[in-house]
């Protein structure tokens, strides 16, 4: 409906929409007729899926009672499906019976009365269809038009015979404008539940072409004396075809012009609204930049981070490494060293073993040392005893007191002659020191084994073997096999040893030497004797 009225404004044709209430449709539409004075009006004959070809008559309720309810001033179009089914002419007499309507043969021929009128042109809107009028009444007024809807609405559209020469000027130039009384009206009442399905304001082109036929031939029905050339009938329809088709392609202009004109809007938007986008993707693109390098930021600082603590991993994975390392050696050391301790410990042991076992034994002959010395000592004494009773008179004796010794023992006592217990050499030969059955003694070797060294040997074992005197050194045995002699070991050396303080000793005191010197030889020598010397 809105639609409907903005397109009538476009057209400048005045329209209104007027709103009746009633809860009977027919009743209401009667009522419109009669309250504003209708004069034209054109409504349903039955809802579209109710049209056929054969279709004479209104079908509708609604329709079949405004046929015979509405005032008789009025007339009526009953279309249905955009072909006029019947016509009811203003004038004629109502009836309240269905079975006295007119034929429609001859309610159509009413049309031909347009055609009686040689200058007479009207136009109307069926659901924004152009419909034709003959009448001059009718195209003099302002065309007025009401639409009554099921839903209780009714538009009023009215159309000023100014207006509709605006939209139309072409096809009223050729229309006499005396020929319109302007103080007749006429008003068109649209109202059919059969529009409902048919709300668009385009124009078929074939409604004309439809109707037309129907005018024809009620034109021939109807009395040929109503209509005054059938010339000028052809002629007003093709003033009016070419009307329909101005209208047509005024509307399909205005619909394109709207068309274009919501195009052009929609084209003026677009840049606007490209530019509101892109100033948003600007803002977008600028914050996502901002934010791209804030994270580009973040993430050359985390990188720096890692780098960092994979630098601290990497200085703690090799201390770690250096750890381990030293550890496994330490280890490899601690094994090697508790193989050690324990081959130590082991070789202790057999040391500590050998020590105790050499203490023992160096104990025991240790004892058996002191008994025999003691023994020895003992023996000296005797023999000293001895002696002194008989020095007097005896110097040399019978008695030999000479041990023969193998030079296998003399070997065994001096280490094999080793110059380590070598302790001096004379015009006899090397002198050593020896261990020999249990005793420490002095062994002389004879140096040369000549004729000369053999006499020598001979009369040194000769005479010592037989004289025992405290001051001479005692010969306790000779080896024959060797050319050796064993005295009695004086630790302290000879007197010569003494005198010239060998080894360190402190020299003799004068009232030592004084007494050596006086002849109290064997004073001296005794008490030198005692002192571990020797002669
Ligand atoms: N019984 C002994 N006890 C300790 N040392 C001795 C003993 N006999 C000899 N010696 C040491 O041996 C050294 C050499 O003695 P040895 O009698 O062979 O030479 P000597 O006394 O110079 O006599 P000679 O050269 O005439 O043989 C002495 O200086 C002395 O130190």
């Amino acid at each position: 409906m809105d639609e409907y009225i903005h397109q009538c404004s476009k057209m400048k044709v005045k329209c209104e929409k007027l709103v009746t209430e009633n809860d009977n449709v027919a009743k209401g539409i009667v009522e419109l007729v009669s309250l504003h004075g209708v004069s034209k009006l054109i409504m349903g004959a039955a809802a579209d899926k109710h049209y056929s070809r054969k279709m004479k008559m209104p079908k509708s309720k609604t329709a079949l009672a405004v046929l015979q309810k509405a005032d008789a001033s009025c007339k009526i179009w009953f279309v249905c499906k955009e072909n006029l089914i019947y016509t009811r002419e203003a004038g004629a007499p109502v009836s309240h019976n269905a079975a006295a309507l007119p034929a429609s043969k001859s309610s159509i021929s009413t049309l031909s009365e347009w055609g009686g009128q040689p200058n007479g042109y009207a136009s109307k809107e069926v659901d924004g269809h152009i419909q034709r009028s003959m009448s001059e009444n009718v195209v003099a007024a302002s065309v007025r038009t009401s639409l009554r809807l099921p839903s209780r609405l009714s538009v009023r559209t009215t159309f000023s015979r100014q207006s509709i020469e605006d939209n139309s000027a072409n096809s009223w130039d050729s229309v006499p404008r005396g020929s319109f009384p302007s103080s007749h009206q006429t008003s068109s009442t649209v109202t059919d539940e059969g529009f409902s399905d048919s709300s668009s304001f385009s124009t078929p082109s074939h409604d004309a072409s439809e109707i037309l036929p129907s005018v024809h031939e009620g034109r021939h029905l109807q009395n040929p004396a109503s209509y005054c050339e059938q010339d000028a009938m052809n002629s007003n329809i093709d003033i009016f075809d070419k009307l329909e088709e101005a209208f047509t392609e005024d509307e399909k202009h205005q619909k394109q012009t709207f068309d274009e004109s919501m195009r052009r809007q929609r084209a003026e938007e677009e840049p606007i609204l490209f530019h509101r986008k892109a100033n948003n993707f600007d803002d977008t693109s600028l914050n996502e930049a901002k934010q791209r390098k804030e994270v580009i930021e973040a993430l050359a600082k985390a990188n720096g981070v890692i780098e960092l603590m994979k630098q601290e991993m990497d200085a703690l994975k090799q201390d770690r490494d250096d750890i381990i390392d030293k550890l496994v050696k330490m280890s490899e050391q601690k094994a090697t060293l508790e193989q050690r301790v324990d081959e130590y410990g082991g070789i202790v042991k057999d040391l500590e073993d050998t020590l105790a076992t050499s203490k023992s034994l160096i104990h025991s002959q240790q004892l058996e040392y002191d008994k025999l010395k003691h023994e020895r000592d003992n023996a000296l004494k005797d023999a000293d005893e001895l002696r002194k009773e008989k020095e007097k008179t005896v110097s040399y004796s019978s008695l030999t007191w000479n041990t023969e010794f193998s030079l296998l023992e003399l070997q065994l006592a001096t280490q094999n002659f080793s110059d380590t217990v070598k302790i001096g050499e004379g015009g006899f030969g090397r002198v050593y020191r020896g261990f020999l059955r249990n005793t420490t003694v002095a062994i002389k070797m004879l140096r040369s084994h000549n004729l000369q060294g053999q006499s020598q040997f001979r009369q040194e074992v000769v005479v010592l073997s037989r004289v025992r005197h405290p001051n001479l050194v005692t010969l306790m045995g000779s080896c024959s096999e060797a050319s050796g002699l064993v005295y009695e070991f004086l630790p302290n050396g000879s007197l010569e040893d003494r005198l010239a303080c060998e080894n360190d000793t402190p020299p003799l005191t004068w009232q030592v030497r004084t007494r050596i010197i006086d002849g109290n030889w064997e004073a001296s020598f005794r008490h030198w004797k005692g002192s571990g010397g020797c002669t």
